[in-house]
Protein backbone atom coordinates (compact mmCIF):
# COMPACT_ATOMS: atom_id res chain seq x y z
CA UNK A 1 0.00 0.00 0.00
CA UNK A 2 0.97 3.33 -0.89
CA UNK A 3 2.76 5.43 1.98
CA UNK A 4 0.26 8.88 2.82
CA UNK A 5 3.19 10.80 2.46
CA UNK A 6 3.29 10.62 -0.98
CA UNK A 7 -0.09 11.46 -1.33
CA UNK A 8 -0.13 14.82 -0.87
CA UNK A 9 -2.95 17.49 -2.17
CA UNK A 10 -0.82 20.67 -3.42
CA UNK A 11 -2.42 24.45 -2.93
CA UNK A 12 -1.67 26.82 -4.94
CA UNK A 13 0.49 29.32 -3.10
CA UNK A 14 -2.33 31.82 -2.76
CA UNK A 15 -5.06 29.54 -1.22
CA UNK A 16 -2.23 28.08 1.52
CA UNK A 17 -1.30 31.92 2.30
CA UNK A 18 -5.15 32.52 2.91
CA UNK A 19 -5.20 29.21 5.13
CA UNK A 20 -2.60 30.40 7.03
CA UNK A 21 -3.34 33.77 7.32
CA UNK A 22 -6.66 32.98 9.20
CA UNK A 23 -5.23 31.88 12.26
CA UNK A 24 -2.18 34.72 12.21
CA UNK A 25 -4.39 36.82 14.97
CA UNK A 26 -3.63 40.02 16.43
CA UNK A 27 -1.87 40.38 19.55
CA UNK A 28 -2.78 42.28 22.24
CA UNK A 29 -1.55 45.91 22.26
CA UNK A 30 1.06 47.18 24.79
CA UNK A 31 2.22 51.35 25.80
CA UNK A 32 6.03 51.73 25.11
CA UNK A 33 8.75 54.74 24.91
CA UNK A 34 7.88 56.83 21.83
CA UNK A 35 12.34 55.91 21.76
CA UNK A 36 11.17 52.83 21.26
CA UNK A 37 8.39 52.20 18.45
CA UNK A 38 10.32 52.80 15.16
CA UNK A 39 9.68 49.98 12.84
CA UNK A 40 6.57 49.00 15.74
CA UNK A 41 2.59 49.15 13.72
CA UNK A 42 0.73 51.60 15.80
CA UNK A 43 -2.53 50.12 17.65
CA UNK A 44 -4.86 52.71 17.77
CA UNK A 45 -5.15 55.85 15.05
CA UNK A 46 -3.39 59.15 16.15
CA UNK A 47 -6.18 62.09 15.94
CA UNK A 48 -4.06 65.87 16.26
CA UNK A 49 -4.96 67.11 19.30
CA UNK A 50 -4.19 70.81 18.39
CA UNK A 51 -3.52 72.61 14.84
CA UNK A 52 0.04 72.00 13.80
CA UNK A 53 1.76 74.87 13.76
CA UNK A 54 0.07 75.82 17.12
CA UNK A 55 0.29 79.36 16.21
CA UNK A 56 1.00 81.79 13.53
CA UNK A 57 4.73 81.59 13.00
CA UNK A 58 7.33 83.66 11.26
CA UNK A 59 9.26 81.86 8.73
CA UNK A 60 12.30 84.58 8.16
CA UNK A 61 14.09 86.42 10.71
CA UNK A 62 12.84 90.23 10.36
CA UNK A 63 9.91 93.02 11.55
CA UNK A 64 6.23 92.18 11.77
CA UNK A 65 4.78 94.89 10.30
CA UNK A 66 0.93 95.85 9.22
CA UNK A 67 1.66 95.25 5.19
CA UNK A 68 -0.72 98.23 4.34
CA UNK A 69 1.76 100.90 6.17
CA UNK A 70 4.48 99.98 3.39
CA UNK A 71 1.79 100.89 0.56
CA UNK A 72 3.56 104.63 0.43
CA UNK A 73 6.65 103.05 -0.12
CA UNK A 74 7.39 104.46 -4.24
CA UNK A 75 9.99 105.82 -5.96
CA UNK A 76 12.72 104.80 -3.57
CA UNK A 77 10.88 106.64 -0.21
CA UNK A 78 11.32 104.84 3.19
CA UNK A 79 8.37 104.27 5.30
CA UNK A 80 9.41 104.30 8.56
CA UNK A 81 7.86 102.07 11.69
CA UNK A 82 8.43 102.36 15.05
CA UNK A 83 10.04 98.94 16.48
CA UNK A 84 7.94 98.33 19.81
CA UNK A 85 8.92 94.66 20.84
CA UNK A 86 11.64 92.03 20.26
CA UNK A 87 10.24 88.64 20.02
CA UNK A 88 13.11 86.02 20.05
CA UNK A 89 11.87 82.03 19.18
CA UNK A 90 10.00 81.14 22.36
CA UNK A 91 8.77 84.15 24.09
CA UNK A 92 5.12 85.89 22.90
CA UNK A 93 4.75 89.43 22.33
CA UNK A 94 4.30 91.88 24.79
CA UNK A 95 2.47 94.68 23.01
CA UNK A 96 -0.02 94.22 19.67
CA UNK A 97 1.02 95.73 16.42
CA UNK A 98 -0.99 99.02 15.51
CA UNK A 99 -0.66 101.19 12.22
CA UNK A 100 2.84 102.71 12.46
CA UNK A 101 4.48 100.31 14.47
CA UNK A 102 6.94 96.84 13.80
CA UNK A 103 8.17 94.15 16.27
CA UNK A 104 11.85 92.63 15.47
CA UNK A 105 11.26 88.90 15.62
CA UNK A 106 12.78 85.50 14.33
CA UNK A 107 12.35 82.53 12.44
CA UNK A 108 10.15 80.27 14.85
CA UNK A 109 8.77 83.11 17.06
CA UNK A 110 4.91 83.54 17.28
CA UNK A 111 3.74 86.51 14.94
CA UNK A 112 2.40 89.15 17.25
CA UNK A 113 -1.46 90.20 17.33
CA UNK A 114 -1.83 93.14 14.51
CA UNK A 115 0.88 92.13 12.29
CA UNK A 116 0.02 90.38 9.08
CA UNK A 117 3.41 90.17 7.27
CA UNK A 118 7.07 89.54 8.41
CA UNK A 119 9.50 91.35 6.13
CA UNK A 120 12.73 90.51 6.05
CA UNK A 121 15.89 91.93 7.69
CA UNK A 122 17.76 92.10 4.68
CA UNK A 123 15.30 94.42 3.05
CA UNK A 124 15.09 97.25 5.91
CA UNK A 125 17.23 99.53 7.34
CA UNK A 126 17.26 100.66 11.34
CA UNK A 127 17.88 104.50 12.77
CA UNK A 128 18.04 105.88 16.40
CA UNK A 129 16.15 108.62 17.04
CA UNK A 130 15.54 109.92 21.13
CA UNK A 131 15.94 106.52 22.38
CA UNK A 132 13.78 105.41 19.95
CA UNK A 133 14.62 102.42 16.80
CA UNK A 134 12.79 103.09 13.90
CA UNK A 135 12.86 100.36 11.10
CA UNK A 136 12.91 101.10 7.49
CA UNK A 137 11.16 100.06 4.58
CA UNK A 138 11.84 100.64 1.27
CA UNK A 139 9.29 98.47 -0.92
CA UNK A 140 5.84 97.74 -0.69
CA UNK A 141 5.19 94.21 1.39
CA UNK A 142 2.52 91.85 0.59
CA UNK A 143 0.05 90.66 3.39
CA UNK A 144 0.87 86.97 4.46
CA UNK A 145 4.52 86.93 3.46
CA UNK A 146 6.97 84.88 5.49
CA UNK A 147 4.29 83.62 8.02
CA UNK A 148 3.47 80.02 8.19
CA UNK A 149 -0.45 79.92 9.47
CA UNK A 150 -1.43 78.20 12.43
CA UNK A 151 -2.93 74.66 11.41
CA UNK A 152 -1.05 75.07 7.97
CA UNK A 153 0.52 71.38 8.47
CA UNK A 154 -2.69 69.70 10.63
CA UNK A 155 -5.60 70.71 11.89
CA UNK A 156 -7.09 70.07 15.36
CA UNK A 157 -9.01 66.51 14.88
CA UNK A 158 -7.49 65.33 11.93
CA UNK A 159 -6.59 61.79 11.73
CA UNK A 160 -2.79 62.07 11.31
CA UNK A 161 -2.25 57.84 11.66
CA UNK A 162 -4.40 55.51 11.07
CA UNK A 163 -4.03 51.98 13.16
CA UNK A 164 -1.69 49.07 11.59
CA UNK A 165 0.70 51.93 10.50
CA UNK A 166 4.43 51.11 10.42
CA UNK A 167 5.84 53.72 13.01
CA UNK A 168 8.91 54.97 10.70
CA UNK A 169 10.81 58.27 11.75
CA UNK A 170 8.38 60.85 10.46
CA UNK A 171 5.99 59.40 12.21
CA UNK A 172 7.69 59.83 15.30
CA UNK A 173 8.57 63.38 14.24
CA UNK A 174 4.37 64.15 14.60
CA UNK A 175 3.77 62.44 17.57
CA UNK A 176 6.99 63.90 19.55
CA UNK A 177 5.21 67.22 18.22
CA UNK A 178 2.14 66.17 19.59
CA UNK A 179 3.70 65.36 22.63
CA UNK A 180 3.13 61.96 22.69
CA UNK A 181 5.74 60.32 24.42
CA UNK A 182 4.27 56.67 25.07
CA UNK A 183 2.54 54.95 21.98
CA UNK A 184 0.21 51.90 21.60
CA UNK A 185 1.94 49.40 19.33
CA UNK A 186 1.16 45.34 19.02
CA UNK A 187 3.27 43.41 20.63
CA UNK A 188 6.20 41.76 19.11
CA UNK A 189 5.33 38.01 18.30
CA UNK A 190 7.71 35.21 20.22
CA UNK A 191 8.50 33.10 17.39
CA UNK A 192 10.11 30.08 18.17
CA UNK A 193 12.51 28.36 15.83
CA UNK A 194 14.28 25.06 15.36
CA UNK A 195 15.98 22.69 13.06
CA UNK A 196 15.94 19.27 12.40
CA UNK A 197 18.52 17.32 10.60
CA UNK A 198 21.21 14.75 11.90
CA UNK A 199 23.46 16.30 9.46
CA UNK A 200 23.52 19.72 11.35
CA UNK A 201 26.36 21.27 13.14
CA UNK A 202 26.49 24.11 15.12
CA UNK A 203 27.88 27.43 13.70
CA UNK A 204 30.84 27.07 15.77
CA UNK A 205 31.92 23.33 15.06
CA UNK A 206 34.12 22.12 13.11
CA UNK A 207 33.31 20.06 9.63
CA UNK A 208 32.77 16.59 9.94
CA UNK A 209 32.75 13.97 6.90
CA UNK A 210 28.76 14.24 5.86
CA UNK A 211 27.76 16.77 8.02
CA UNK A 212 27.12 20.81 7.55
CA UNK A 213 26.29 23.64 9.60
CA UNK A 214 22.75 24.94 10.36
CA UNK A 215 22.84 27.77 8.36
CA UNK A 216 19.21 27.92 7.90
CA UNK A 217 18.58 28.83 11.29
CA UNK A 218 20.75 32.14 11.85
CA UNK A 219 18.98 32.96 8.55
CA UNK A 220 15.70 32.31 10.14
CA UNK A 221 16.57 34.13 13.27
CA UNK A 222 17.37 37.52 10.87
CA UNK A 223 14.08 36.98 8.70
CA UNK A 224 11.85 36.65 12.05
CA UNK A 225 13.48 40.33 13.32
CA UNK A 226 13.51 41.86 10.00
CA UNK A 227 9.30 41.01 9.77
CA UNK A 228 9.54 42.58 13.53
CA UNK A 229 9.16 39.15 15.47
CA UNK A 230 11.19 38.07 18.43
CA UNK A 231 12.67 35.01 17.52
CA UNK A 232 13.39 32.26 20.13
CA UNK A 233 16.46 29.99 19.05
CA UNK A 234 15.85 26.55 19.81
CA UNK A 235 18.91 24.91 18.58
CA UNK A 236 18.80 22.27 16.06
CA UNK A 237 17.47 18.28 16.88
CA UNK A 238 18.30 14.95 15.48
CA UNK A 239 15.69 13.63 13.30
CA UNK A 240 14.01 11.30 15.93
CA UNK A 241 10.14 12.09 15.64
CA UNK A 242 10.00 11.61 19.85
CA UNK A 243 11.96 14.71 20.55
CA UNK A 244 10.37 16.44 17.79
CA UNK A 245 6.82 16.18 18.79
CA UNK A 246 8.07 16.97 22.47
CA UNK A 247 10.08 20.12 21.17
CA UNK A 248 7.02 21.04 18.69
CA UNK A 249 4.62 20.84 21.81
CA UNK A 250 6.60 22.46 24.01
CA UNK A 251 7.42 25.72 21.59
CA UNK A 252 3.89 25.91 20.72
CA UNK A 253 2.60 25.81 24.79
CA UNK A 254 5.49 28.40 25.13
CA UNK A 255 5.62 30.79 22.00
CA UNK A 256 2.99 32.50 19.73
CA UNK A 257 4.32 31.18 16.38
CA UNK A 258 6.64 28.04 15.98
CA UNK A 259 8.94 27.92 12.60
CA UNK A 260 10.80 24.27 11.93
CA UNK A 261 13.54 24.19 9.04
CA UNK A 262 14.35 20.57 7.32
CA UNK A 263 12.65 16.88 7.50
CA UNK A 264 9.15 17.88 5.54
CA UNK A 265 9.55 15.77 2.27
CA UNK A 266 9.02 11.79 1.88
CA UNK A 267 12.72 10.73 2.97
CA UNK A 268 12.75 7.98 5.90
CA UNK A 269 14.04 10.73 8.61
CA UNK A 270 11.40 13.02 7.49
CA UNK A 271 10.28 13.68 10.76
CA UNK A 272 8.11 16.90 10.53
CA UNK A 273 5.97 15.39 7.58
CA UNK A 274 5.21 12.48 9.81
CA UNK A 275 4.44 14.68 12.89
CA UNK A 276 1.93 16.72 11.00
CA UNK A 277 0.18 13.99 9.60
CA UNK A 278 -0.52 12.50 12.76
CA UNK A 279 -2.53 14.86 13.60
CA UNK A 280 -4.37 15.15 10.34
CA UNK A 281 -7.32 17.42 11.55
CA UNK A 282 -4.45 19.99 12.35
CA UNK A 283 -2.98 20.25 9.26
CA UNK A 284 -2.99 23.07 7.19
CA UNK A 285 -1.17 22.19 3.97
CA UNK A 286 1.76 19.94 2.66
CA UNK A 287 2.44 20.76 -0.53
CA UNK A 288 2.14 23.89 -2.20
CA UNK A 289 2.30 24.29 -6.26
CA UNK A 290 5.72 26.37 -5.79
CA UNK A 291 9.34 26.12 -6.25
CA UNK A 292 11.59 26.38 -4.49
CA UNK A 293 9.35 24.95 -1.46
CA UNK A 294 6.61 22.43 -2.36
CA UNK A 295 7.10 20.83 0.52
CA UNK A 296 5.77 23.48 2.75
CA UNK A 297 3.94 22.34 5.31
CA UNK A 298 1.74 24.72 7.70
CA UNK A 299 -0.77 23.47 10.85
CA UNK A 300 -2.72 25.13 13.49
CA UNK A 301 -2.26 23.29 17.01
CA UNK A 302 -4.32 24.74 20.16
CA UNK A 303 -4.75 28.26 18.02
CA UNK A 304 -1.17 28.45 17.29
CA UNK A 305 0.41 28.07 13.90
CA UNK A 306 3.72 25.82 13.10
CA UNK A 307 4.95 26.19 9.93
CA UNK A 308 7.42 23.69 9.04
CA UNK A 309 10.06 24.92 5.93
CA UNK A 310 12.06 23.04 3.58
CA UNK A 311 16.03 22.48 5.04
CA UNK A 312 16.78 23.29 1.00
CA UNK A 313 18.08 26.80 1.91
CA UNK A 314 16.85 28.26 -1.23
CA UNK A 315 12.94 27.03 -0.20
CA UNK A 316 12.94 28.15 3.60
CA UNK A 317 13.70 31.35 2.60
CA UNK A 318 11.23 31.72 -0.20
CA UNK A 319 8.99 29.85 2.46
CA UNK A 320 9.16 32.51 5.33
CA UNK A 321 9.03 35.34 2.85
CA UNK A 322 5.96 33.70 1.33
CA UNK A 323 4.16 32.11 4.40
CA UNK A 324 6.04 33.26 7.87
CA UNK A 325 7.08 36.68 7.05
CA UNK A 326 2.70 37.80 6.52
CA UNK A 327 2.05 35.68 9.80
CA UNK A 328 4.46 38.00 11.67
CA UNK A 329 3.22 41.03 10.62
CA UNK A 330 -0.13 39.99 11.00
CA UNK A 331 -0.09 39.16 14.62
CA UNK A 332 1.32 42.90 14.63
CA UNK A 333 -1.89 44.04 12.79
CA UNK A 334 -0.32 45.19 10.33
CA UNK A 335 -2.21 46.82 7.18
CA UNK A 336 -0.01 45.25 4.35
CA UNK A 337 1.56 42.16 5.58
CA UNK A 338 2.33 40.66 1.93
CA UNK A 339 5.65 41.92 0.43
CA UNK A 340 4.65 44.23 -2.69
CA UNK A 341 4.99 42.84 -6.19
CA UNK A 342 5.80 45.34 -8.68
CA UNK A 343 6.63 44.61 -12.33
CA UNK A 344 10.00 44.53 -14.24
CA UNK A 345 11.51 43.31 -17.53
CA UNK A 346 13.41 40.30 -17.27
CA UNK A 347 16.77 41.01 -17.61
CA UNK A 348 18.57 38.01 -19.05
CA UNK A 349 16.50 34.76 -20.67
CA UNK A 350 14.50 32.47 -18.30
CA UNK A 351 14.47 28.94 -19.56
CA UNK A 352 13.49 26.42 -16.45
CA UNK A 353 10.28 25.23 -16.75
CA UNK A 354 7.64 22.86 -14.58
CA UNK A 355 4.27 22.63 -13.63
CA UNK A 356 5.06 24.90 -10.42
CA UNK A 357 4.64 28.75 -10.19
CA UNK A 358 8.47 28.89 -9.48
CA UNK A 359 9.51 32.01 -7.49
CA UNK A 360 13.28 32.67 -9.04
CA UNK A 361 15.44 34.78 -7.00
CA UNK A 362 16.79 37.84 -8.81
CA UNK A 363 18.81 40.53 -8.71
CA UNK A 364 17.02 44.12 -9.59
CA UNK A 365 18.99 47.09 -11.43
CA UNK A 366 17.33 49.74 -12.68
CA UNK A 367 18.58 51.05 -16.05
CA UNK A 368 17.61 54.26 -17.97
CA UNK A 369 14.74 54.47 -15.29
CA UNK A 370 13.31 51.26 -16.16
CA UNK A 371 13.61 48.09 -13.27
CA UNK A 372 15.04 45.26 -14.74
CA UNK A 373 15.54 41.73 -12.90
CA UNK A 374 18.02 39.26 -13.43
CA UNK A 375 17.60 35.72 -12.60
CA UNK A 376 20.31 34.03 -10.49
CA UNK A 377 22.97 32.13 -12.66
CA UNK A 378 21.85 28.45 -10.44
CA UNK A 379 18.14 28.72 -8.95
CA UNK A 380 18.10 25.62 -7.22
CA UNK A 381 16.21 24.82 -4.37
CA UNK A 382 19.12 23.97 -2.38
CA UNK A 383 21.39 26.35 -2.61
CA UNK A 384 22.38 28.76 -0.46
CA UNK A 385 24.55 31.45 -1.85
CA UNK A 386 22.35 33.06 -4.42
CA UNK A 387 20.07 34.33 -1.33
CA UNK A 388 22.46 37.34 -0.24
CA UNK A 389 22.87 38.23 -3.90
CA UNK A 390 19.09 38.56 -4.44
CA UNK A 391 16.70 41.67 -4.02
CA UNK A 392 13.39 40.20 -5.58
CA UNK A 393 11.88 36.55 -6.61
CA UNK A 394 10.51 36.83 -9.95
CA UNK A 395 7.49 34.82 -10.43
CA UNK A 396 7.00 32.41 -13.37
CA UNK A 397 3.98 31.21 -13.74
CA UNK A 398 3.48 27.63 -14.71
CA UNK A 399 2.27 27.97 -18.10
CA UNK A 400 5.34 29.94 -19.26
CA UNK A 401 7.44 27.91 -21.45
CA UNK A 402 10.78 29.85 -21.06
CA UNK A 403 10.99 33.57 -20.91
CA UNK A 404 13.42 35.70 -22.66
CA UNK A 405 14.95 38.96 -21.99
CA UNK A 406 12.94 41.68 -22.41
CA UNK A 407 9.39 40.24 -21.34
CA UNK A 408 7.69 41.99 -18.84
CA UNK A 409 7.72 39.83 -15.02
CA UNK A 410 6.19 40.11 -12.15
CA UNK A 411 8.49 40.48 -9.35
CA UNK A 412 7.95 40.38 -5.12
CA UNK A 413 10.25 42.62 -3.70
CA UNK A 414 12.31 41.55 -0.98
CA UNK A 415 12.63 43.57 2.27
CA UNK A 416 15.63 45.99 2.10
CA UNK A 417 17.28 48.21 -0.69
CA UNK A 418 18.25 47.17 -3.92
CA UNK A 419 21.43 45.35 -4.33
CA UNK A 420 22.77 46.95 -7.72
N1 LIG B 1 11.75 11.32 -3.14
C1 LIG B 1 11.60 12.62 -3.01
N2 LIG B 1 12.63 13.32 -2.53
C2 LIG B 1 12.51 14.66 -2.39
C3 LIG B 1 11.32 15.31 -2.77
C4 LIG B 1 10.27 14.53 -3.24
O1 LIG B 1 9.17 15.05 -3.57
N3 LIG B 1 10.44 13.20 -3.34
N4 LIG B 1 11.26 16.69 -2.65
C5 LIG B 1 12.49 17.37 -2.79
C6 LIG B 1 12.32 18.76 -2.55
S1 LIG B 1 11.50 19.62 -3.74
C7 LIG B 1 12.84 19.36 -1.49
S2 LIG B 1 12.73 21.05 -1.34
C8 LIG B 1 13.54 18.65 -0.45
C9 LIG B 1 12.95 19.05 0.89
O2 LIG B 1 13.52 18.33 1.87
P1 LIG B 1 13.25 18.64 3.40
O3 LIG B 1 12.51 19.92 3.50
O4 LIG B 1 12.65 17.46 3.97
O5 LIG B 1 14.67 18.97 3.98
P2 LIG B 1 15.82 17.99 4.41
O6 LIG B 1 15.68 16.71 3.69
O7 LIG B 1 15.86 17.99 5.86
O8 LIG B 1 17.05 18.81 3.87
C10 LIG B 1 17.18 19.16 2.52
C11 LIG B 1 18.59 19.74 2.30
O9 LIG B 1 18.78 20.88 3.07
C12 LIG B 1 19.89 20.74 3.97
N5 LIG B 1 19.52 21.35 5.27
C13 LIG B 1 18.60 20.88 6.12
N6 LIG B 1 18.53 21.67 7.20
C14 LIG B 1 19.44 22.63 7.04
C15 LIG B 1 19.85 23.74 7.83
N7 LIG B 1 19.29 23.98 9.02
N8 LIG B 1 20.82 24.54 7.36
C16 LIG B 1 21.39 24.31 6.14
N9 LIG B 1 21.01 23.29 5.34
C17 LIG B 1 20.07 22.45 5.79
C18 LIG B 1 20.02 19.24 4.14
O10 LIG B 1 21.28 18.88 4.57
C19 LIG B 1 19.68 18.77 2.75
O11 LIG B 1 20.80 18.91 1.89
O12 LIG B 1 13.42 17.26 -0.59
C20 LIG B 1 13.61 16.79 -1.92
N10 LIG B 1 13.57 15.39 -1.90
O1 LIG C 1 10.17 21.89 -2.55
MO1 LIG C 1 11.53 21.94 -3.38
O2 LIG C 1 12.06 23.40 -2.72
O3 LIG C 1 10.34 22.53 -4.59
O4 LIG C 1 12.70 22.22 -4.53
Amino acid sequence: MKDHKFQRKALQVKEAQAKIIKYANPLEPQEISLNDCCGRYLAEEVIAPHPFPAFNRSSMDGYAIIAADTKHCVNGQFVWLEMVDNIPCGAVASVDITSGTAARIMTGAQVPSGADTVVMLEVTETREEEGKTYVGILKKQEAKSNITPMGLELSPGELVLPAGRLISAGDIAVLAAFGIHTVKVYRRPKVAVFATGTELLEVHEPLQPGKIRNSNSPMLEALVKEAGGEPVMLGSIVDDLELARSKVQMALDTYDFVITTGGVSVGDYDIMGDLVREQSGDMLFNKVTMRPGSVTTAAVRGGKLLLALSGNPGACFVGFQLFARPVIRLMQCASQPFLPEWSATLGADYNRVNDFTRFVRARLEIRDGSLYAFPAAIDESSVMVTIKDSDCLIVVPPEERGLSAGAKVTIIKLPGEICG
